[in-house]
């Protein structure tokens, strides 16, 4: 398989770009994350970054290019991350809406993937950064869909693939992290950073009810008909 170099180029600067502006936030903990450009849809091709590499110090030589089914498409010494299935699933479900699949662990969303579990879902409602999804419509509500974490990789990119959905683009894994996805690896980032501004705010919302005003807090999540 060839193709340009610069197309090479312009993926791997992309993927390096990027990891700088989330390392600087803290968001590769322990050389974890994985991130993604689409070379082309037919046939799925795209470049990820190596496993286990150290996403704060991310280098263009740990970018590999790998198909469809995760294979390299080149000769490499390179190993692909070990969750570029995931990747693989969102680009075959999403079409052209994913050019770019990016993934971070951030304490926040590992809190409300947790905190939210059992319904499956995180609800947002109402906040401006809705618009960073963009999603415009005023009082605009998005449910961020909650996978359990599971061990087997292809079983994880399946789940995922179930619960795509594609006007809120990104889904939540439980206690791992996010993996969201934009038409380019710039949308992609500013889904990332709204995503996590958003989460951020919502658990430090809740904790504040919590603290500055528990009464509230307790009526506000009892059911209804202990109001009455
Ligand atoms: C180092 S723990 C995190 C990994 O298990 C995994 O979830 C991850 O995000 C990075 O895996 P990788 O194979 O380096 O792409
Ligand atoms: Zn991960």
């Amino acid at each position: 398989m060839t193709f340009l170099q610069e197309e090479r180029y312009r993926i791997a600067q992309g993927l390096v770009d990027v990891s700088q502006n989330f390392a600087a936030k803290g968001w590769f903990p322990a050389t974890s994350g994985n991130l993604s450009i689409k070379l082309s849809h037919e046939p799925l091709l795209f470049g990820v970054t190596a496993s286990g590499r150290d996403k704060e110090n991310l280098q263009i030589n740990d970018i590999l290019f790998v198909d469809g089914d995760s294979k390299p498409i080149e000769s490499t010494l390179l190993k692909p991350s070990a969750e570029t299935l995931v990747h693989a699933e969102v680009y075959k479900k999403i079409g052209g809406g994913a050019g770019s699949v990016l993934h971070v662990h951030t304490l926040y969303n590992n809190l409300l993937s947790e905190i939210y579990a059992a319904d499956g879902k995180v609800t947002i409602s109402d906040m401006e950064l809705i618009k960073g999804l963009n999603i415009w419509e005023e009082g605009a509500s998005i449910d961020i869909p909650i996978v359990e974490n599971f061990a087997d990789i292809p079983k994880l990119a399946a789940e995922i693939g179930k619960r795509l959905d594609p006007r809120v683009p990104g889904v939540l894994i439980r206690k791992h992290g996010i993996y969201a996805w934009g038409e380019d690896v710039h949308a992609a980032k500013r889904h990332v950073q709204a995503f996590e501004f958003m989460f951020q705010y919502h658990f430090l919302w809740l904790t504040y009810q919590r603290q500055v005003n528990p009464l509230t807090a307790a009526l506000a999540s009892a059911p209804a008909a202990q109001h009455a």
